[in-house]
């Protein structure tokens, strides 16, 4: 079976300025030496006007944590304004990007087919998409959660090739666990995370689907992390509110990989 390196991506939403985002990476680092790296990628995803300066303070202390962003363009370039391209995220040394965030599937009406054109858009410029999918309190209330996340991951990936599969990360947040501090429990995480698996098999094919890291997202934080990441089917987290305080991110980082604390 396929290794998978956990991944902790730390999703700062419409938070901290430039000044804040340079602040925050380089106390990050100093927390998180080094030899963590080999066991777990780190990577920050701050808003777009922080995304410059993040990268010249990566570069220039040869930091080992890469940046993405938290959304992107479906087009290239042309007449879309207040829009970004992935071409400018690719420029900018992005490694991922996260797509179809709830927030944007909720608040900015974003479907499956968008999410779907902008994880084509990812990929034509060599960005990682982060592609999120999750289900509100409602449908998992009602217990048709896996069949939900399912049809969403179909749509949300419909027609791409496994190469192309073999290239995303998917990212299990489940809405009601998103900045409620009701996190879902490690059974929860892999009931959901194991079925996407299996789905990826089955629109993929079994080496390509044990190669992809899932993530589980949803009020992740220090002490929570490691029975999370401990689940078969979960590679890691993608941390909202606990990836803005520098110690509890290189903490859940360092547990992420196995340890020790640093
Ligand atoms: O939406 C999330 C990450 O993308 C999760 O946010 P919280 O960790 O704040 O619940």
């Amino acid at each position: 079976m396929a290794t998978r390196k956990p991944l902790i991506a730390g999703n700062w939403k419409m938070n901290l300025n430039h000044l804040e985002a340079i602040a925050l990476v380089q106390k990050i680092a100093f927390a998180l030496p080094a030899k963590y790296f080999d066991k777990v990628d780190v990577t920050v995803i701050p808003p777009f006007t922080d995304i410059r300066s993040v990268q010249t303070v990566v570069d220039g202390d040869k930091l080992l944590l890469t940046y993405g962003a938290q959304d992107l363009s479906q087009h290239d370039s042309g007449a879309y304004t207040g829009e970004i391209s992935g071409a400018f995220l690719a420029k900018l040394g992005c490694t991922f990007v996260v797509v179809g965030h709830s927030e944007r599937r909720t608040l900015h009406g974003e479907t499956d087919e968008v999410v779907l054109a902008k994880t084509k858009a990812a990929l034509r410029h060599e960005l990682t998409p982060i592609v999120c999918i999750g289900e509100g309190l409602e449908i998992r209330e009602a217990g048709e959660h896996v069949a939900y996340n399912v049809a969403q991951l179909k749509g949300s990936l419909a027609g791409l090739s496994a190469d192309e599969i073999a290239k995303t990360v998917i990212a299990y947040e489940p809405v009601w666990a998103i900045g409620t501090g009701r996190v879902a429990s490690a059974a929860d995480a892999q009931e959901v995370c194991k079925a996407i698996r299996e789905t990826l098999a089955e629109i993929a094919d079994a080496e390509t689907a044990a190669s992809v890291r899932i993530l589980y997202g949803g009020s992740v934080n220090a002490k929570n992390v490691g029975d999370i990441v401990g689940q078969t089917d979960v590679d890691g987290a993608l941390v909202g509110g606990a990836s803005l305080k520098s110690d509890e991110f290189a903490t859940l980082s360092a547990i992420a990989a196995g340890g020790p604390l640093p």
